[in-house]
C-alpha cells in the first residue's frame, strides 16, 4: 500500500482530508508522524504555496505527499483575507480571533454584500523533485454571517453561510460539509487526474 504524507499541521484539514481519502488505498500518513516542521508560507498564490509544502513533507519524510494550501477570499475586501487567512489576526492559527477580525472588518458591510468564496489548492508530489506537481482547486460559494453560529468545522466556518446549505458550515455535520466544501471539490479533482478511484 502506498504511504501518501499529509504536508499539514493543521488539525481540521487533516481530519477532513483522511475521512475524505478513507476509502481509498493509501496508507495515509500526517506530516507530525515523521517530525516534519512546518514549511515558510512565502509565496503568493494558493497554488504556489501548496507546492513549497508538499515538496517540503516529502525532501523531509522521502515519501509522496500532498499539501492543501487554503482559504478565504471576501468580495468586498477586495478577496482578503485569501492566501493570508490563517494569520488574519496576526497571529497563525489562531481560528476566533481570526473570524472575530472578520466579523469586525465586515460591520457596515450590508446583506447582500457579503459574498465570499472558501478556495482549496491541493498539490501532489510523488518527490520533492518533482518537476510536474498534481494540483486541484476547489471553490465554495457562500455569504459572511453577522455572527458566529455553530460547533463543527474549522477556522472561518462559523461564520460563512454557503449558498448550498442552510446556516453556517459550522452547523454541517462533517459528513454534510464533505459533500459540498471547497476541499472535496478540489480532492476529487485531484483523484481524477491521478486517476485514482475508490
Ligand atoms: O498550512 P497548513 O499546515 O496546512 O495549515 P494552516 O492552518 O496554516 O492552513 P493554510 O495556510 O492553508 O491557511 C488556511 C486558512 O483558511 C482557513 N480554512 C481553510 N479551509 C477551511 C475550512 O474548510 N473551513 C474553515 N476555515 C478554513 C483555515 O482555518 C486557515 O485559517
Ligand atoms: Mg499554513
Amino acid at each position: 500500500m502506498q504511504t501518501l504524507v499529509l504536508a499539514t499541521s493543521n488539525k481540521g484539514k487533516l481530519a477532513e482530508l483522511a475521512d475524505l481519502l478513507a476509502p481509498l488505498h493509501f496508507d495515509v500518513q500526517p506530516q507530525s508522524a515523521f517530525a516534519i516542521d512546518d514549511a515558510v508560507e512565502d509565496g503568493l498564490s494558493f497554488i504556489e504555496n501548496a507546492i513549497l509544502k508538499a515538496r517540503h513533507a516529502s525532501r523531509s519524510s522521502g515519501l509522496p505527499a500532498m499539501a492543501d494550501d487554503s482559504g478565504l477570499a471576501v468580495d468586498a475586501l477586495g478577496g482578503a483575507p485569501g492566501i493570508y487567512s490563517a494569520r488574519y489576526a496576526g497571529e497563525h492559527g489562531n481560528d476566533l480571533a481570526n473570524l472575530t477580525k472578520l466579523l469586525a472588518d465586515l460591520t457596515e458591510v450590508p446583506a447582500g454584500e457579503r459574498q465570499a468564496q472558501f478556495h482549496c489548492v491541493l498539490a501532489f508530489v510523488r518527490h520533492a523533485d518533482d518537476p510536474v506537481p498534481v494540483i486541484a482547486h476547489g471553490i465554495w460559494r457562500g455569504q459572511i454571517a453577522f455572527a458566529a453560529t455553530g460547533s463543527h468545522g474549522f477556522g472561518y466556518d462559523p461564520v460563512f453561510l454557503p449558498d448550498d446549505a442552510n446556516g453556517s458550515a459550522a452547523e454541517l455535520t462533517p459528513a454534510e460539509k464533505k459533500q459540498l466544501s471547497h476541499r472535496a471539490k478540489a480532492l476529487k479533482l485531484l483523484l481524477a487526474q491521478l486517476q485514482v478511484t475508490a
